[in-house]
This record gives C-alpha cells, sequence and structure tokens, in this order.
C-alpha cells in the first residue's frame, strides 16, 4: 500500500514507538525492523530517522540497495520535498 506523507508526517516517526520512517529522494521507507540488520549499524540509521537522509544514503550506497530493499521497506512518497 502506498501513501503520500508530508516530510512534518515523516518527522513524528523519529523513535521505536511511532516507527522509524527515512525520506531518500521522494520516498518514504520504513526501517523500524531492517534498523539491527542494517550492514552499516542501527546508530546510523536512528540518528536519521524522521529526516531527510538522502545526502547520506547516496554517500554510502549505490542504486542496487535500494533495489534490493526497496520493494520491502518503501511505503509511500513524500508530497513535497524536504528542505535540506
Ligand atoms: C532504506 C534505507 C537503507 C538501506 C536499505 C541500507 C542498506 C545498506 C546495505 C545493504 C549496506 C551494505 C553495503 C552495500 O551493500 O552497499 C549498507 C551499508 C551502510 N549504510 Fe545503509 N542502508 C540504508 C540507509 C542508510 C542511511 C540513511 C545511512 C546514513 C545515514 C546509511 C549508512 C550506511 C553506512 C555508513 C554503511 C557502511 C558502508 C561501508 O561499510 O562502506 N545507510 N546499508
Amino acid at each position: 500500500m502506498s501513501k503520500t506523507f508530508t516530510p512534518a508526517d515523516v518527522a513524528t516517526h523519529k523513535d521505536a514507538s511511532s516507527g522509524l520512517y527515512i525520506i531518500i529522494d521522494d520516498g518514504v521507507y520504513d526501517v523500524t525492523n531492517f534498523v539491527d540488520e542494517h550492514p552499516g549499524g542501527a546508530k546510523i540509521l536512528k540518528r536519521v530517522a524522521g529526516k531527510d537522509a538522502t545526502k547520506q544514503f547516496w554517500k554510502y550506497h549505490n542504486e542496487g540497495v535500494l533495489k534490493k530493499y526497496g520493494g520491502k521497506l518503501r511505503v509511500g512518497s513524500v508530497a513535497e520535498k524536504a528542505k535540506l
């Protein structure tokens, strides 16, 4: 199911109780159940939860990562681009 989120909606999902959402490009990803298996570590993902992590994401990953995990983790799209 795909939803449309504003950056403000995503910002409410920044801890384990509300779920950990991050924005990459125009996508919103729920990484709540992924943090513990993230090869880059849980800490770094928790730090960007609720935020636009596009810059950080593309610094450490390539297209293949979103192709592999995007289908499983993507919960929707951002209505407007977050200001960095
Ligand atoms: C949907 C979100 C994400 C997914 C599915 C994901 C997945 C992965 C995967 C599969 C790797 C292993 C390396 C590779 O195959 O390229 C990795 C490494 C890493 N990730 Fe992520 N990641 C996500 C978000 C992030 C974010 C937002 C950050 C930074 C804030 C981050 C930081 C890192 C770092 C530092 C590494 C280690 C790179 C290295 O050892 O060279 N990741 N991630």
